[in-house]
């Protein structure tokens, strides 16, 4: 098998080619005259075997780079109906998978830029555009066998809420100059990966946009889960227990997530006191005025799995 690696010479060979960073804007117009648009920059990496390239000279058993980037533009050509991230991965993967014979696995990453319909005085543009901030990815890993691995990621979503939040109980020590507090800014830029449980290419709902969906529903989970109600919040005791919070809330929604890392980093928010000698109540902190930093920055990470399922 060419992705457990093989031995040659005496030693363990291993080895994959893909083309990364294809870049490509696809528009697609509906029946009532709305446009929508994607910009995806597609990663593809094959595992196939072609090592004779590697150790004889014979390029034979090797797809080109270049027909790979091809393919992305002509998938995107046939593709006539608007498709999520995760759909054109798959589609790419299942093309490589079973167009070539020395192709045993296809790992397809899409990168799709945060464009949003613009709103003017409160309705949608037909064909305008702004570019949001958060971007999401989806990856497939396919198979000859039909056997997938789809996960998506929210990238880069900045989160702060300036109150309901504190940390305190922590191990003190001779190093430890942190005051406890139950009065603080939580800041974070999230990253959310997810596995679905789909385990087949032919187990993926066929519904469209059916990835689209669960991607926007997903984010509102965790945003929503790390707010708290509108008005009174939710208290957070560490950055970790809102973390769990969240990512116990997206496995409890959602059937078809088998597990959940979560990346959210600690961005400080430092109380300002500033005074001299002549000048000893310059700035003192009120939870008013802050220095924002993110070096350096704490960071926390967890996943969180259903038994049985791997990430
Ligand atoms: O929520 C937090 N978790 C930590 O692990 C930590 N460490 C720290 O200095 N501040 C915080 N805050």
């Amino acid at each position: 098998m060419a992705e457990k690696g093989e031995i040659i010479e005496g030693l363990r060979f291993e080895q994959r080619h893909g083309k990364q960073r294809v870049r490509v804007g696809r528009v697609w117009k509906d029946s009532i005259g709305f446009y929508h648009f994607v910009e995806w920059s597609v990663g593809i990496s094959l595992l196939s075997d072609c090592n004779r390239s590697y150790t004889h000279d014979d390029n034979s058993d090797i797809v080109a780079t270049d027909t790979m980037k091809n393919t992305v533009y002509a998938k995107a050509k046939e593709s006539k109906e608007q498709i999520t991230a995760e759909d054109f991965a798959i589609l790419l993967a299942k093309h490589f998978t079973s167009y070539y014979k020395q192709v045993t696995t296809a790992i397809v990453k899409i990168v799709e830029k945060p464009w949003k319909r613009v709103n003017i005085d409160g309705r949608p543009h037909k064909h305008g555009f702004e570019l949001g901030s958060e971007k999401h990815v989806a990856e497939a890993i396919l198979s000859k066998s039909g056997a997938l691995k789809l996960s998506s990621s929210i990238e880069g979503l900045s989160l702060l809420k300036t109150t309901k939040s504190g940390f305190e109980g922590y191990v003190r020590d001779r190093y430890t100059l942190l005051p406890e507090t139950r009065e603080r800014m939580l800041a974070t830029e999230l990253t959310a990966t997810w596995r679905y449980s789909f385990e087949n290419v032919h187990n993926i709902p066929s519904k469209p946009l059916y990835f689209a969906e669960r991607y926007s529903d997903l984010r509102k989970v965790l945003v929503d889960t790390f707010f708290g109600h509108p008005d009174e919040g939710v208290y957070s005791p560490s950055v970790q227990s809102t973390l769990y919070q969240m990512a116990k809330a997206v496995l409890n929604r959602f059937h078809v997530i088998s597990s959940i890392n979560l990346k959210m980093p600690n961005l400080h928010f430092i109380p300002v006191n500033l005074s001299s000698m002549q000048n000893p109540n310059l700035v003192k902190f009120a939870d008013d005025v802050y220095l924002p930093t993110d070096e350096p920055h704490g960071s926390i990470e967890a996943s969180l799995s259903r038994l049985h399922s791997r990430m």
